[in-house]
């Protein structure tokens, strides 16, 4: 696989992290609004239980004093005394129970017979009222629940309870009526905390709004029979939650509903799911914005440092071509320096370096130096005859021999020493042996057979003069050993060139 370069790894980093922020964010969102929407839901249906047990109780207040009266009045009989009695105890009941009105009893004519209001009130006919005929027409001694109505005594708005009084011989003896003033229940749905868009209802079965938070009159009475709420309530379950728009206001709330336990009536809970999303959206987007801010400084952050690396990379690679370059032109000059530009041997400053060294050397070893000076033979007359560019080419010819023969041991140096003359310092060699080098150059010179007008011998030779020493420490033998080596060479020409002399045979000749 391709080695991705650290910028690489750092911008996918960085993505990274930006991407995790933003995913964990998006997810905490969304489990909050899990968890709050469900606790909407939990939220609704406590207050439905709690709105279904008072309803529950109210009534069961209402409904055992009602119980109590009939069976008073259906005992003790209508005389005036007992009648008397029945004022008494119905003000004790209406005393009792917050939630009465009032209670009356009525005889089979409608004619008020008892009763007691603590407001004041004026007479009126009751013959016209549901539950007067309902009793009047049913035998049976339940409790009946009216439709919500205004009081035809105080003028308040009330939900009528009733039941029916027989006379001994069973026949319609009249109706006690017990009135729940609704300011009672509404006093207590106004406690709840449902928000700016949530709503409470009591209702009857028959589908018969009889109390209502947010309160509007003119609703109070109607019926909810066509609504998807009243179409849940009575064929799916009666107890349950869901999302319904209101008959009411048209908003769409979140609704728990549950029935009475004793009674016909059933309660409903909603709270707008709106309303609560809307603190919700408020979170969300206030820390999204956070979120989103914190990635955007990462990214931005990161880039400027992947920028950062780019360019010091960049300025590393550069630094890392210049620092090549100048060793390339280090070594080019080096060589320049101690490199003979027409033969590629070494120069005369790199010779007299490396024979200071090898005396050196030889002298602390004790060991001989073998040096050699050789010249092209009659090169004046090569140079006057083919001209001064085919000498150079002459030269070059002798000088790689010359290179070729020139052993490879440390130390040994084959040298341009000066115009045509060339040398070879042979370190750890006597004279003999130096000798023996310097023939085979001449050998090998005089093999190429380059063609020369000026020499007798018709081609290109050289001479060579050869001499060693053993130098002592703290001599200074340089300016001997090049001395013996070029008396040898001089001896060599005199001797008829193209051979090579040793020092000693030279002296002694
Ligand atoms: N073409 C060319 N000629 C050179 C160079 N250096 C020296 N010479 C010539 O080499 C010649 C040396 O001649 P001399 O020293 O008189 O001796 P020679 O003619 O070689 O005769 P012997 O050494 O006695 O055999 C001179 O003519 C120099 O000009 C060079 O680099 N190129």
């Amino acid at each position: 696989m391709k080695r991705q370069p650290i910028t690489f790894w750092t911008t996918l980093f960085v993505t990274l992290v930006c991407v995790a922020l933003v995913a964990l964010d998006i997810e905490r969102s969304w489990a909050a609004r899990k968890v709050l929407l469900e606790q909407t839901e939990r939220n609704a249906t406590n207050l439905a239980r709690a709105m279904s047990g008072q309803a529950d109780d109210t009534l069961r207040g209402a409904d055992t004093t009602l119980a109590d009266l009939e069976e008073r009045i259906e005992t003790d009989g209508t005389g005036p005394r007992e009648l008397r009695r029945l004022n008494g105890l119905m003000a004790s009941h209406v005393r009792a129970l917050r939630q009465l009105n009032g209670l009356s009893f009525y005889d089979e004519t409608g004619r008020r017979l008892v009763s007691f209001l603590p407001q004041p009130h004026r007479e009126a006919s009751i013959t016209d009222r549901d539950y007067f005929t309902y009793h009047q027409r049913r035998a049976d001694d339940g409790l009946h629940i009216g439709k919500p109505v205004a009081s035809r005594l105080t003028g308040a708005w009330v939900i009528p309870l009733s039941r029916r009084i027989d006379k001994p011989d069973g026949s319609f003896g009249g109706v006690v009526v017990a009135t729940i003033d609704m300011r009672y229940f509404r006093d207590f749905y106004a406690g709840f905390d449902i928000g700016r868009h949530g709503a409470v209802a009591l209702l009857s079965n028959d589908g018969t709004l009889l109390v209502r938070r947010p309160y509007r009159q003119e609703a109070i009475g109607t019926s909810i029979v066509r609504t998807p709420l009243y179409a849940a309530y009575t064929r799916v379950a009666r107890t349950g939650i869901g999302e319904f728009r209101s008959s009411q206001d048209g908003q769409v709330r979140l609704n728990s509903y549950r029935p009475l336990q004793h009674y016909p009536l059933f309660v409903t809970a909603a709270l707008s799911k709106e309303e609560v999303l809307a603190y919700w959206w408020r979170d969300t987007l206030i820390r999204t914005a956070g979120v989103l801010s914190l990635a955007a400084l990462l990214a931005l952050f990161g880039q400027r440092l992947v920028r950062q690396m780019r360019r010091r990379l960049q300025a590393e690679q550069e630094l890392r071509e210049a620092r090549d370059a100048l060793a390339d032109l280090n070594a080019t000059l080096e060589k320049l320096a101690l490199q003979d530009g027409l033969t590629g041997l070494a120069n005369r400053r790199q010779f007299d370096l490396s024979l200071g060294t090898e005396l050196s050397r030889a002298a602390r070893q004790a060991t001989p130096l073998g040096l050699a000076m050789i010249d092209v033979d009659h090169f004046k007359a090569y140079n006057d005859h083919y001209g001064h560019s085919a000498g150079d080419d002459c030269l070059r010819a002798v000088a790689r021999a010359i290179r070729q023969h020139t052993p490879k041991r440390a130390g040994d140096l084959a040298a341009r020493y000066g115009g045509e003359e060339m040398t070879v310092l042979l370190p750890n060699t006597d004279e003999a042996g130096t000798g023996a080098v310097a023939e085979k150059m001449r050998e090998a010179v005089e093999a190429l057979r380059l063609p020369h007008a000026g020499s007798p011998l018709g081609i290109v030779t050289i001479s060579g003069g050869v001499a060693a020493i053993v130098p002592r420490r703290g001599d200074d033998r340089a300016g001997v050993l090049v001395e013996h080596a070029d008396r040898a060479l001089y001896a060599a020409k005199d001797a008829g060139r193209n051979r090579v002399l040793r020092h000693e045979d030279a002296a002694a000749g």
